[in-house]
């Protein structure tokens, strides 16, 4: 049995002053992680103040990307270890805004996961097909390839630590969400990959996420389903009532 996971993606939506506040706001209200484990992924700015104000509670605090190199030459980037050196054990890797206006190509994308996994990290994989790949019934193709680029030379075991966010990019902060029978399908889609390629455990083990235009409204629909094990969530995330109306749904 998997526990339900809800992220929050904060994109760049939230000063460091409001991050703050919203730690504090939810941080003794979220469900135990036994229930449901809840994160919010934020700017990177706000990671450290966050964590310290979330210390031994069971809110989460993750980044939403990060560079694949532990050092060097690369002005305005931040590290693994630079991370992990804050107590930030979770990242997203591959968003599609990331895929699309910051050259995360898949071979980045697979060098991002790689030095997440060294260092301990837990990566939240985002895969998803644009719009004009599912109008051409290419959605399963398309979420196959970029999942077999990301894993490239991941073992079985570190796969099982993976969670993968299906998002489909054209219900990405549009409303549109996509209906939950196809997210289900895709979720199948993409555990029966992990299952074929690294084994039983691993596909198991490994939690799948939907994402795009979740709210508290719809997100019972998504979690119905056996196979999605969470949601990663923008907008729907940002203001307390509506992040805690997420986790209580997940409960
Ligand atoms: O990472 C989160 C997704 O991009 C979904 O964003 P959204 O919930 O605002 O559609």
């Amino acid at each position: 049995m998997r526990t339900p996971f809800i992220a929050g993606n904060w994109k760049m939506n939230v000063t460091d002053k409001e991050a703050l506040a919203f730690v504090d706001a939810v941080k003794d209200r979220v469900p135990s992680n036994e229930e449901v484990e809840s994160a919010v992924c934020a700017q990177a700015l706000s990671l450290k103040g966050m964590t310290e104000k979330a210390k031994e509670t069971d809110l989460r605090i993750g980044a939403q990307n990060m560079h694949e190199e532990d050092h060097g030459a690369f002005t305005g980037e931040i590290s693994a270890p630079t991370l992990t050196s804050i107590g930030i054990d979770l990242v997203i890797i591959g968003h599609s805004e990331r895929r699309e206006m910051f050259n995360d190509t898949d071979e980045r994308v697979n060098r991002k996961l790689h030095a997440a996994l060294a260092h301990g990290m837990t990566p939240i994989v985002c895969i998803g097909e644009k719009l004009e790949e599912r109008e051409a019934s290419r959605a399963d193709e398309v979420v196959r390839k970029q999942l077999e680029q990301a894993l490239q030379g991941v073992e079985a075991e570190q796969v099982k630590g993976c969670v993968f966010a299906y998002e489909p990019v054209w219900a990405i902060g549009t409303g549109k969400s996509s209906n939950p029978e196809e997210a289900g399908e895709m979720a199948r889609t993409i555990r029966a990959y992990i299952r074929d390629q690294y084994g039983h455990s691993a596909a198991e083990a490994t939690r799948i996420q939907y994402g795009g235009s979740v709210k508290p409204e719809n997100i019972a629909e998504y979690l119905a389903d056996e196979d999605i094990d969470g949601a990663l969530v923008g907008g729907a995330s940002i203001k307390v009532d509506s992040f805690l109306s997420l986790l209580e749904a997940a409960q």
